[in-house]
């Protein structure tokens, strides 16, 4: 079934006029949402429907620039505004009459873009008032929680008003192109599958790299670090879907049972070993990669004494037939010399050369920022005579997103996701157990920082990041790919 009413809880928010509003948009646009669904945007702020709709109008030109030249009555009029506090049950009965208007509200997505702080208080609100009845469903944002004791703790309290299947929590990685076809790389082509293990790859690494600071959402960033913000849902997600078993079928729960057990077999990071596995970084003064000054990270936040970090790097391993002895290298950062976000899978040395020196070991480099390409670094002779042997040179085999996409404009992650909602497709969204697997690894590495006093090491705006990363890879005779 498709759902006819989208409500969006924290419609004022920065997520919702970045991302939600300007993907709704497209939906709408390309024929996506059903003729008669409506949006129900709700927020504290005080708002009257034609100054909140102006409000998504401005948030969606802004986002979609030039492009956006026509009228966008048809998409505003599916909109309306409810200013409403969460916390207290008064709104909740004017949202109820709202979603029940003319006989709609038989189907409803709740879109949770709040403080996962007041998860617990929609959930609530929406089941006292008899509005979480199945087949409504709620899709709730990251972080859910700050580590595994409260990640239980809110989907504990979300599992009241939802089952585990009508809930759909979003990493929006899982919604970009790019991540979807990694799945299609490895289980769509024959190629790849025999070649995927521990005997012919050397190493796996996962960086995504940021040019952003934490400005503007500094009183979250300061409590999560990058390890809560990025490591344990992004990178996770990405290493999941990387070292994961061929699943049965492309169905949510068994896509998500092979997850779980690569997060399962994730070796522990302890208090014995966190110093030679990971990486603490936070960025100092510098510049920013476009030129110009960049402050410093403390600045940025405002907490001179802020001791979180803004780059982590993790030499993780995965304890299982597959994977045993391939390292996995996971790297995120802010104020990084460039945004970049990509996967490379590097294969082991040939075990003979018959072309003596020079033979450069294959890479797949599956790259899904700034632009989105899948390039297979393979060996060729090079063209001509030769007097002697046969010269070798290494070029790419280059599969460009951009140029098969023949410059339509790029999606936001967020437009799959919320089709996905609406269709109640649940297979990129991430299972109750999966997340605690994920919170569970990445609490014991916390703890670890903590036993071991570990302060992030500082690193200038605009650099690839702390020195020490470097140690992290040679250590095993491997480098990062810049
Ligand atoms: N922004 C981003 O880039 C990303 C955000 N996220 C996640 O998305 C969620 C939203 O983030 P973001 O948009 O940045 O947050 P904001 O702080 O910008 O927005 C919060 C929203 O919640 C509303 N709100 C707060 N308290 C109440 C209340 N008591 N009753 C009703 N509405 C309330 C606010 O509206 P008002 O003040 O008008 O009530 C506002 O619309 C968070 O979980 C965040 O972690 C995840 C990834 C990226
Ligand atoms: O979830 C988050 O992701 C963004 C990075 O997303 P991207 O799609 O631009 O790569 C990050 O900036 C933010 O801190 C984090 O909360």
């Amino acid at each position: 079934m498709t759902a006819d009413t989208f409500v969006l809880f924290g419609a004022t928010g920065d997520l919702a006029k970045r991302m939600l509003f300007p993907s709704l948009y497209h939906l709408h646009q390309e024929g996506f949402l059903p003729d008669h669904l409506r949006i129900i945007a709700c927020a504290r702020s005080p708002r009257s429907h034609e100054e909140f709709r102006a409000d998504v109008e401005a948030s969606v030109r802004e986002r979609g620039g030039k492009e956006i030249d026509h009228d966008l009555t048809p998409f505003l009029e599916r909109v309306f505004y409810l200013s409403l506090d969460v916390t207290t049950p008064e709104g909740y009965d004017e949202l109820s009459r709202i979603i029940h208007e003319g006989g709609c509200g038989k189907e409803v997505v709740y879109y949770l873009s709040t403080s996962p702080s007041i998860f617990g208080e929609v959930c609530r609100g929406l089941k006292s008032h008899g509005l979480a009845d199945a087949p409504n469903r709620c899709v709730v944002e990251k972080p859910i929680g700050y580590d595994l004791e409260s990640n239980i703790e809110i989907n504990d309290t979300v599992a009241k008003a939802f089952s585990e299947e009508r809930t759909f929590r979003i990493d929006h990685y899982l919604g970009k192109e790019t991540v979807q076809n990694l799945v299609a790389l490895r289980f769509a082509n024959r190629i790849f599958e025999p070649l995927w293990n521990s005997e012919t790859i050397k190493s796996v690494q996962i960086s995504i790299s940021e040019t952003v600071g934490a400005e503007g959402r500094g009183g979250y960033y300061d409590e999560y670090g990058a390890m809560r913000d990025m490591m344990q849902n992004h990178l996770l997600q990405l290493l999941c879907l990387v070292a994961m078993e061929p699943p049965s079928s492309l169905s949510a729960e068994a896509i998500r049972n092979e997850k779980v057990k690569v997060l399962k077999s994730l070796a522990p990071i302890t208090k014995d070993n966190v110093e030679s596995k990971t990486v603490r970084g936070q960025y100092s003064e510098g510049f920013c990669p476009n030129g110009g000054q960049a402050p410093s990270y403390r600045h940025d936040v405002e907490n001179p004494d802020s001791g979180t970090e803004t780059y982590v790097a993790v030499a993780a391993e995965i304890q299982n037939w597959r994977w045993a002895g391939v390292p996995f290298y996971l790297e995120t950062g802010k104020r990084m010399a460039e945004r970049k976000t990509q996967v490379v899978i590097a294969f082991r040395p040939l075990p003979h050369s018959i072309f003596g020196q020079g033979v450069s070991e294959n890479e797949l480099h599956i790259v899904l920022q700034p632009e989105e390409r899948i390039t297979l670094q393979i060996m060729n002779k090079q063209p001509g005579l030769s007097a002697e042997g046969m010269p070798l040179e290494e070029l790419p085999l280059n599969l460009s997103l951009v140029e098969r996409n023949n410059g339509a404009r790029r999606r936001i992650a967020y437009e799959q996701l919320i089709l996905d909602a609406l269709l109640d497709n649940p297979s990129l969204f991430v299972q109750r157990d999966e997340q605690e697997a994920a919170w569970r690894w990445i609490d014991s590495i916390a703890d670890a920082w903590r036993e071991r006093g570990m302060e992030p090491k500082g690193y200038r705006a605009g650099s690839a990041g702390p020195s020490a990363k470097h140690v992290l890879t040679e250590r095993n005779g491997d480098s990062w790919y810049e």
